[in-house]
């Protein structure tokens, strides 16, 4: 089946959106196969250049980002942590998943901030504040199911080591 079978412009589209419908338009591709990214700027020709730009991701959110950088370091303390307290194979895997799931709501933030300034620019839109409070919400979330674990799996070893000092 081709792809653009799907691309019918619906019927309270603006009309300037049409032309990305229409028979030249860049999102239509001969082969479904293939994935369809007519309207990219670049794609990245191999894997090699495609971790780079992740990794370019991950940089901009850590310099960029003071959030980023704070819940970089706790979540490096709470791995360390748990390494030193010689917590079970299972609690180590809850805790560094916690701590990557804040890391990568924060990158998901971040990305959705850029995208949504691109899109409003200085302006005010009720949308905007939406997509911008509900993100934050997901990483605020996250770093509160990540004091529960860590309450629950670290703090108990912590304080026994710590009595019997
Ligand atoms: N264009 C906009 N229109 C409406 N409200 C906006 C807009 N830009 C930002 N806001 C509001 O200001 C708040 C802060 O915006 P900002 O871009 O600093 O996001 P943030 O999540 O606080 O950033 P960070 O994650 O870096 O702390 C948003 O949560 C939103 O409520």
């Amino acid at each position: 089946m081709k792809i653009d079978q799907h691309l019918t412009a619906p019927s309270n589209v603006s009309p300037s959106l049409p032309s990305l419908f229409g028979s030249n338009s860049p999102l239509l591709v001969e082969d479904s196969s293939k994935p369809n990214r007519g309207l990219a700027w670049q794609v990245a020709p191999n894997l090699w250049l495609s971790f780079r730009y992740a990794w370019a991701g991950v940089r901009y959110a850590y310099t960029t980002q003071r959030n980023f950088r704070i819940h970089t370091v706790i979540g490096a303390f709470a791995v360390s942590l748990g390494i030193g307290l010689h917590v079970t194979n299972v609690e180590m895997a809850v805790v560094g998943l916690t701590c990557a799931l804040v890391l990568v709501l924060e990158l998901l933030n971040t990305a959705l901030e850029s995208v949504v300034d691109l899109t409003v620019q200085k302006s005010y839109h009720e949308l905007a504040k939406i997509a911008k409070d509900c993100a934050a919400g997901a990483v605020l979330i996250s770093a509160l199911t990540a004091v529960f674990v860590a309450s629950w799996i670290l703090l108990p070893p912590l304080l026994t080591l710590i009595r019997s000092l």
